[in-house]
């Protein structure tokens, strides 16, 4: 079976408070966007995981798709299997790709050998492989929050929106991003305000992570400005970064503008 991993952008990201588990209760609109991995899973006589296309650091035994394998064989009767991985979907990027890899893997293991896990279940098992990991098993906008592994619809829809993601391949480490940041909690209702259009966000949906990460690498607040510059209605950093993101009303070319930067553009959906 062969699925397409997609990537998720975050509109809006208030760190409300830190937890005593030392994670932070946060509140987010998570939406998808089409920047995708090429995820193929087969039967096999022993299981094996293999990736192509951009380095993964680490262990391919610890592996976000190793891992969600690995936790449904210990309570599921499921074969072995051959993992192959195309990553295109830059790391460290705060746009969820490895935790979108390891959500399609409990998807399709589930389909692939008809184990009926039901949705709740699926959902607490992504919960335990990442805090963003839970979003892609339904893989529609929702306003998050806790660590950001429960959801509350949204009426937010941007089907027909251009978005350019620019990514300047800076890694920034989700934990030391978290690290970095005083929780205050925001006094906007962020579902409220995603009800008005887009044109009145700027000024008031915000992403905290951007408070601390600006000054330390001024190139994405250049990369922000410049999507404003060329039309964004709302331009931000997703997650932890480093991408950022513009979206337009119109489809609007700009991979020469950010020639030097990883780019990917589209329509949302
Ligand atoms: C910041 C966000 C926003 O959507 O996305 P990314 O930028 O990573 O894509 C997420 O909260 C990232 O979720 P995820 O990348 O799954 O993080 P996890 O693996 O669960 O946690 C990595 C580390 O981040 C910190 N962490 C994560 C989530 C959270 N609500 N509070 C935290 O303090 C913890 O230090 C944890 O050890
Ligand atoms: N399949 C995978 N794809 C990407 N990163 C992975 C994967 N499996 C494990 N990882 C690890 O997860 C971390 C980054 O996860 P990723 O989801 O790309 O970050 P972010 O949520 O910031 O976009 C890295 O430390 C990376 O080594």
């Amino acid at each position: 079976m062969v699925v397409f991993p997609n990537a998720k952008i975050n509109i809006g990201l208030n760190i409300v408070e830190k937890r005593q588990d030392g994670f932070h209760n946060i509140e987010s609109c998570f939406y998808p966007v089409g920047w995708s991995d090429a995820l193929e899973i087969l039967p096999a006589e022993s299981f094996s995981f293999q990736s192509d296309g951009i380095n993964i650091p680490g262990d391919p035994a610890t592996n976000l798709c190793s891992r969600a394998y690995y936790m449904l064989a210990e309570d599921y009767d499921v074969e072995p299997v051959s993992i192959q991985l195309l990553k295109a979907v830059p790391i460290g990027a705060g746009l969820g790709g490895g935790s979108s890899d390891a959500a399609f893997t409990i998807k399709v293991l589930n389909e692939l050998f008809g184990l009926e896990i039901s949705l709740e279940k699926q959902l607490d098992y992504a919960r335990r492989l990442g805090s963003d990991c839970a979003f892609f098993i339904e893989n529609k906008p929702v306003y998050c929050f806790e660590k950001g592994d429960r959801f509350e619809e949204i009426g937010l829809n941007l089907a027909g929106k251009w978005i350019v993601l620019v990514n300047p391949e800076l890694h920034i480490s989700t934990a030391e991003a978290y690290a970095g940041i005083q929780p205050l909690r925001s006094e906007n209702d962020l579902r409220e305000i995603l009800t008005t259009p887009m044109e009145n966000w700027k000024e008031v949906v915000k992403n905290d992570f951007e408070t601390s990460l600006f000054p330390k690498y001024p190139v994405l607040k250049k990369i922000k400005e410049s999507l404003y510059n060329k039309g964004a209605k709302y331009a931000a950093m997703s997650g932890s970064g480093s991408t950022l993101y513009g979206i337009f009303d119109e489809e609007t070319d700009l991979s020469g503008i950010f020639g030097q930067y990883k780019v990917w553009q589209g329509y949302l959906k």
